[in-house]
Parts: C-alpha cells; structure tokens; sequence
C-alpha cells in the first residue's frame, strides 16, 4: 500500500484537492477531522485539554460541552507554548487513529492512500508517507481565502498562517507540488495529473500485501526519507 502525504499551508487548498482525489475512488485520512473527533467529550484527550487549559474552551465553560473553537482558536495560535501543549494532547492521538484507519485500509487490499496533514512537515509523520503533494498558494492568496472562509479578522488570519512554517518552505520538500494559483477547474486539473503520477504499479500493489514485502517497502520509505534528510532541522523552527 502506497501512502502519501498531502500538506500545504491553511486554507491553501488542500480540502478542495481532497475532494477531487476521493472522486478519484482514492481514500483520504483527513487528520483536521480525526483532530475533531478525539477531542469530542468521550476521548481521553478531552479531559486533558480541560485540566490545562480549563473550561474556558468549553462551549457555556461547562464540563461535558464540545469545545469552542473559535475561542480555543484564540489561545493557541498566537501562542507557541500553549499550541505546544495543545498539540502533545491532540496529536498522539491523532497519530493513532490514522495508524488504525492505515491498519484497516491495509487488510482491505487498499493500493493508495493519502492522509492529509496540515502539520506533516512540523510534526513526526512525514516519515512514514513514500511521497509527499504539498497544495501551493502565495501569502497573500492564504490570507483572503481564509478571511473570506471562515470570516476571521486579519490579526486572527494572520495568528493562523503564522502558527505553521512558510508554504514556501514546504515546497522545497515536495515530491509534487499543485499549484492553486488560478480557479478551480485548473486546481481539479493539476491534482488529477499529480495523482495520474502517483498511481502505484499493480505488481507493487500485489508484492505490498505480504508482510515480509511491507515490511521490506516501509523500511524503503522510511530510508528514503531518512536519507533526504529532517525537514524540521531546515530553515524555519517553528
Ligand atoms: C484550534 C482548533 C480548535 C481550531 O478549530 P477550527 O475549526 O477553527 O479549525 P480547523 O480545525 O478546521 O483547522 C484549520 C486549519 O488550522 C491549521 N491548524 C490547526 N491546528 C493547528 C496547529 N496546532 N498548529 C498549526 N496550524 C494548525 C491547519 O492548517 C488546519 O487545517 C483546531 O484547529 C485544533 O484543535 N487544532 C489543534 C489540533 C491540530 O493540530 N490539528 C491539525 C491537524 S492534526
Ligand atoms: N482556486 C481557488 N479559487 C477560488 N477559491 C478557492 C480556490 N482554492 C480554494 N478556494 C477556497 O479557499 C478556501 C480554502 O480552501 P480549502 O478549505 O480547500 O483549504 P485548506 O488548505 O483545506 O484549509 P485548512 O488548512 O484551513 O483546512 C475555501 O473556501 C475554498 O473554497
């Protein structure tokens, strides 16, 4: 099974790339989502995030209300060292439900997968993907569509962009890079020439199904990656 990381900056483009891959009958993980479902009030993280940050970010500040998110918002993204201990709750538990749905796809025969992952160059799993689509749009592009989509003012836009590395610098990572600079025919068309290259060779798709061969294909991408070196420790430390 083939996995591939799709990234790119917030509001860059990355849902409306995803929407053309899964008419491609190609499954996507979409980690924004399984951020939302482990900090419902039944996971574990929901109580962690509580006992730290307290009831303020709770809908009506009352325990067992979904999390505001606007406010929650509000707290992490001008903020590295709250973002910090937002992010050691949610993602750990992030990480494993995507090894679970990988786990699942993988027992169903499934021959590719991309997991999109607005982090996947600032946290750990950009080790485990055999490449990486980063959706590219300039600042300026960013910062009016996530005005406009989520009616945010220009310092809480700006908080947003700023909690991630440079976009430019997730281009010098990628193995390709759509380009979401003009309307949305072109975005569909671009992305379904990045996924006609990524399509995976049926004998590798067969060969992958066998643990010995999985293990021998995960142990390549993760020597692979190894080798082209920690896209943390360039550039931007953020
Ligand atoms: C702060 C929260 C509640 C804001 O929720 P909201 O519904 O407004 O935004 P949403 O979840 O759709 O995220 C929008 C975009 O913000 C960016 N973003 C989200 N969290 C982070 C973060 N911790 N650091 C940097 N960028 C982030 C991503 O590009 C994401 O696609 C939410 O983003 C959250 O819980 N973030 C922490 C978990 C996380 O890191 N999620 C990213 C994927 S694992
Ligand atoms: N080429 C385009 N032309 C016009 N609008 C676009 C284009 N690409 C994306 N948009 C719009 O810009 C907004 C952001 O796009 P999208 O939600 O796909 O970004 P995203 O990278 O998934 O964002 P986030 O990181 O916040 O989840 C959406 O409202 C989308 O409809």
């Amino acid at each position: 099974m083939k996995v591939v990381g799709l990234t790119g900056g917030i509001a860059s483009g990355k849902s409306t790339v995803v929407s053309t891959i899964v008419s491609l009958d190609i499954p996507v993980i979409d980690c924004d989502k399984l951020a939302r479902i482990v900090v419902e009030p039944t996971h574990p993280a929901y109580k962690k995030l509580v006992a730290h940050f307290g009831v303020e970010i709770l809908q009506n500040q009352e325990m067992g209300q979904p999390l505001d998110r606007y406010k929650f918002g509000t707290i992490i993204f001008p903020n590295p060292a709250q973002r910090k201990v937002a992010n050691s709750i949610i993602h750990p538990a992030v990480r494993d439900e995507i090894l679970k749905r990988l786990f699942k796809l993988w027992i169903k025969g499934t021959s590719l997968v991309v997991i999109d992952v607005p982090l996947l160059l600032e946290g750990e799993l950009w080790r485990i993907v055999s490449e990486v689509i980063v959706v590219y749009c300039p600042p300026e592009t960013q910062l009016a569509r996530i005005k406009a989509r989520d009616g945010l003012s220009e310092e809480d836009a700006l908080a947003r962009i700023n909690a991630q590395r440079p976009l430019i610098e997730k281009v010098d990572y990628a193995d390709h890079v759509i380009q979401n600079i003009s309307d949305l025919d072109s975005l569909k068309q671009s992305t379904i020439e990045v996924m006609n290259k990524i399509k995976p060779n049926p004998i590798w798709t067969i060969l992958g199904y066998f643990p010995p061969f999985t293990f021998l294909m995960a142990s390549w991408v993760i020597a692979k990656r190894h080798l082209k070196g920690d896209p943390r420790k360039t550039k931007s430390k953020v």
